[in-house]
């Protein structure tokens, strides 16, 4: 597997202990079980962005994560559903090429809820693979003992074989128990990014998901999945930061919405993403943000390439 290294990280290659281990996981799910909120409480910082509307991570996203004794390379990939449109196809495609090429299969449920048709049709997708797989049960802040014990039952009779996990993403309650037993199945091996990386992430496309972020989170129904964010230009200015960044929408009533009544919304996705940037670069931001229509941008192979959502 090539290994990209990131933007801007400084190649310090520490030796790589006796019995170090390292390797691959991919973190396989339905939308919206926590695959990104996983993936930030492992690693103790914001790499993938998070919300309650279903299928946001469109990107496949390596976040790192280095322990005393093995270096884990985490694989978000978006969530597995039934695919609707071009996007959709992509999304899933994303997800199950994942499955082919690492160490370790994590199996993510939402654990607060019975299991549906949905999570069978994961659950079968993981009988077909060869690489070892962990059952992760998530959201168990949000569910009392004895409903815990019925539904960690139930999933444990549909894949006998998994060792199973419940923990909570938000709380970290039972993630350590999980990484202990992701790193036992990862292969003899040096670390394969310097100790500290913890995503391969370029910075343009971690800025245009902080800013599709607060969309996902400021507005409704069908706005969140058409929209698309494109980093234009990013310059230091001085002590701050300047980004220009258009928000692609594919009908101009979006682009009302987006943009709000006397632009309040857009000043309120501005307002918040500027505010998360600020902790990206540890100084002050001045984000710019236009609005443009794209008609159908989600059905064209060229937009979605550009944008970074490549089927591989
Ligand atoms: N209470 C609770 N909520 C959680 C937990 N983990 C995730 N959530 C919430 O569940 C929602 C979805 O989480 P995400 O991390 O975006 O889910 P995802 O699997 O990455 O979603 P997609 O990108 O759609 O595939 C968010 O509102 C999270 O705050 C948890 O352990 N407890």
């Amino acid at each position: 597997m090539q290994i990209p290294i990131p933007n801007g990280t400084e190649l310090q290659w520490t030796p790589t202990p006796d019995g170090f281990r390292s390797g691959f996981v991919a973190l396989i799910g339905r939308p919206n079980v926590g695959k990104s909120t996983l993936l930030n409480q492992l690693v103790g910082e914001k790499v993938a962005i998070t919300s309650p509307v279903a299928q946001t991570t469109r990107n496949r996203l390596r976040a790192i994560l280095t322990t005393e004794t093995a270096q884990l390379v985490l694989l978000d990939t978006p969530g597995i559903h039934k695919p609707h449109h071009l996007l959709g196809e992509r999304l899933v495609q994303t997800a199950r090429n994942s499955i082919g090429e690492v160490d370790v299969v994590l199996a993510l449920m939402d654990g607060s809820v019975p299991m549906g048709r949905g999570d069978q049709f994961v659950l079968d997708l993981l009988q077909q693979i060869r690489q070892p797989v962990l059952l992760g049960l998530n959201k168990q802040d949000l569910v009392a003992a004895q409903e815990q014990a019925e539904l960690i039952a139930s999933y444990q009779a549909a894949l006998p074989l998994a060792p199973l996990f419940p923990f909570s993403a938000t709380s970290g309650e039972g993630c350590a128990a999980l990484v202990a037993a992701m790193a036992e199945l990862l292969p003899p091996g040096p670390m394969l990014y310097p100790a500290g990386t913890i995503s391969d992430q370029p910075e343009r496309l971690l800025l245009a998901e902080l800013i599709r972020e607060q969309v996902l989170h400021l507005t409704r129904e069908e706005i969140p999945h058409s929209v698309a964010v494109q980093i234009e230009r990013l310059e230091e200015d001085g002590p701050r930061t300047a980004v220009l960044a258009t928000v692609m929408v594919e009908r101009s009533s979006q682009k009302g919405i987006l943009i709000g009544k006397g632009g309040a919304m857009l000043k309120a996705i501005g307002t918040g993403a500027r505010l998360q940037m600020q902790k990206v670069f540890d100084g002050p931001v001045y984000l710019e943000l236009f609005v443009k229509v794209v008609p159908h941008w989600r059905q064209k192979p060229g937009r979605l390439a550009e944008l970074g959502y490549q089927g591989e």
